[in-house]
């Protein structure tokens, strides 16, 4: 340290007058020195940026991130005119509307309970990540529409605690309609962490939210048909047991309902899981079954249809989206307040479970039929054995339930539904013009 300051003592106040010692030994120091210096400083600030890229919002979760969700690293919300946006989507238009925060609004419920609510003069604000877990051009398509009837879709992840304060901030919101997830029976082999990601620490940050936002609003969200896993109880009712889920994408939702429940326990919040049957439709997701089915029978691929042991029949209780549509509505409409205020409960809140299903299952060959009769085009089909990786041989919904406290009652049939699939579909991707994914 001495050595130091006697060295540093002849550097004068005036740098330009600075004349250089004699001595190589002082010489070469200083020169050390100096590029010790600068090496700090370049250091110093090449960690300061990694640590902004790295730690900075929108990811407030210390899950690893998933691969397709890297593109969403780019914040792309706050600001006046953002603001000035989010709250006029958000405004309430007819007397008693409520006003919606919808996560997943780019998805496929999302833009027809979205569209739903807006028609009916309810406020709504959309929340989506955008993510490349299918097609982002089609999701991209849906925000159109959205723009076009007023409704604004912010680019976030639910998994952001910072936005979604914001969001309450902005917006004093009724209700939540919660559609934001990872979806998919089988991917969830291939990805098992983006289930985790969305559909366990997404919905924690979201409840997280919503208890601590004044005042808090009530809670509908999507949970699965497939949390009744290997129960062989038909048709499966709210009652039955859901505790032998087939597949990591059921035990994410089955533990979505379970954490629910301690929110509702804990801080009051009104918390409304509909366990949704294979929802099919317009706009409807490339992942499913029934869509990439009617792409790869018009391209001349081959299909594969499961089947189970000793030529069981798989089977899906298939309900149209217009259906569903309309017991997400009703659930948002019988929903009770949530009673906490400032992250504190007040009293018993209301907690409930519904199925939504068509409660008339169909098997898949059945549906691979409808569709060659309305494209026209006979399929090649190979039959193979139900894949172990996730799949149940089949679905029915009790729905008694919903009917009596939602007054659910689906009205679409396979055939009438599929319809009007394939006119979406074949007008969307212009005969063929628009790559499917
Ligand atoms: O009801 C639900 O809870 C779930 O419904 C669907 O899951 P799934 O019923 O498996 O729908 P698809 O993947 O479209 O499969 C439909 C049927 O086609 C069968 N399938 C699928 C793919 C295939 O190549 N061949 C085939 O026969 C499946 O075994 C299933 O019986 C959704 O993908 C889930 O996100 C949703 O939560």
């Amino acid at each position: 340290m001495l050595k130091h300051i006697s060295y540093l003592d002849n550097i004068p106040s005036t740098p330009g007058k600075f004349k250089m010692e004699k001595s190589p030994y002082v010489h070469n120091k200083l020169r050390w020195h100096s590029s010790l210096m600068k090496l700090s400083v370049w250091s110093f600030i090449f960690l300061a940026l990694i640590f902004i890229f790295f730690y900075r919002s929108p990811s407030s979760n210390p899950l690893p991130q998933d691969p397709s969700r890297r593109s969403l690293r780019a914040h792309n919300w706050g600001g006046p005119a953002w603001e000035k946006r989010a709250r006029s989507s958000a405004r309430i238009r007819s007397h008693d509307g409520i006003s919606v925060l919808v996560t997943g609004a780019a998805g496929f419920v999302g833009i027809h309970v979205s569209t739903a609510l807006k028609r009916r003069g309810d406020g709504v604000l959309g929340l989506d990540n955008f993510n490349e877990y299918y097609d982002p051009s089609l999701k991209r398509a849906r925000q159109a529409l959205l723009d076009r009837s007023g409704v604004f879709i912010v680019e976030g992840d639910v998994n952001d605690s910072t936005l979604l304060r914001k969001l309450f901030e902005v917006v004093a919101f009724t209700h939540v309609m919660h559609l934001a997830a990872q979806a998919g029976v089988r991917y969830a082999m291939e990805n098992p962490s983006s289930y985790v990601h969305s559909n366990i620490a997404g919905l924690v940050s979201l409840l997280e939210a919503c208890k601590s936002a004044n005042p808090q609003p009530a809670i509908v969200w999507a949970s699965s048909s497939s949390v009744y896993g290997l129960n062989s109880k038909v048709p499966f009712s709210e009652k039955d047991r859901t505790d032998q889920p087939a597949s990591l994408y059921a035990a994410t939702k089955k533990a979505g309902e379970e954490i629910a429940h301690t929110y509702n326990h804990i801080y009051g919040l009104s918390l409304t899981a509909l366990r949704f049957f294979t929802v099919y439709g317009p706009w409807g997701r490339p992942d499913m079954a029934y869509f990439f089915f009617t792409r790869d029978i018009l391209k001349g691929k081959t299909i594969s249809i499961f089947e189970a042991a000793n030529h069981g029949t798989v089977a899906r209780d298939f309900t149209y989206i217009d259906d569903i549509v309309k017991g997400c509505l009703a659930a948002l409409d019988t929903a009770e307040k949530s009673t906490g205020s400032g992250g504190k409960k007040k009293g018993p809140a209301q907690f409930r479970i519904y199925n939504l299903g068509n409660t008339l299952p169909v098997p898949v060959s059945d549906l691979v039929n409808i569709l060659e009769r309305l494209l026209k085009v006979n399929a090649k089909k190979k039959i193979i054995k139900l894949p172990q990786n996730g799949d149940v041989q089949f679905t029915h919904a009790n729905i008694s339930l919903a009917q009596r406290e939602l007054g659910y009652k689906p009205s679409t049939d396979l055939q009438t539904g599929l319809k009007k699939f394939v006119r979406w579909y074949l007008g969307y991707y212009s005969g063929g013009k628009k790559a499917a994914g």
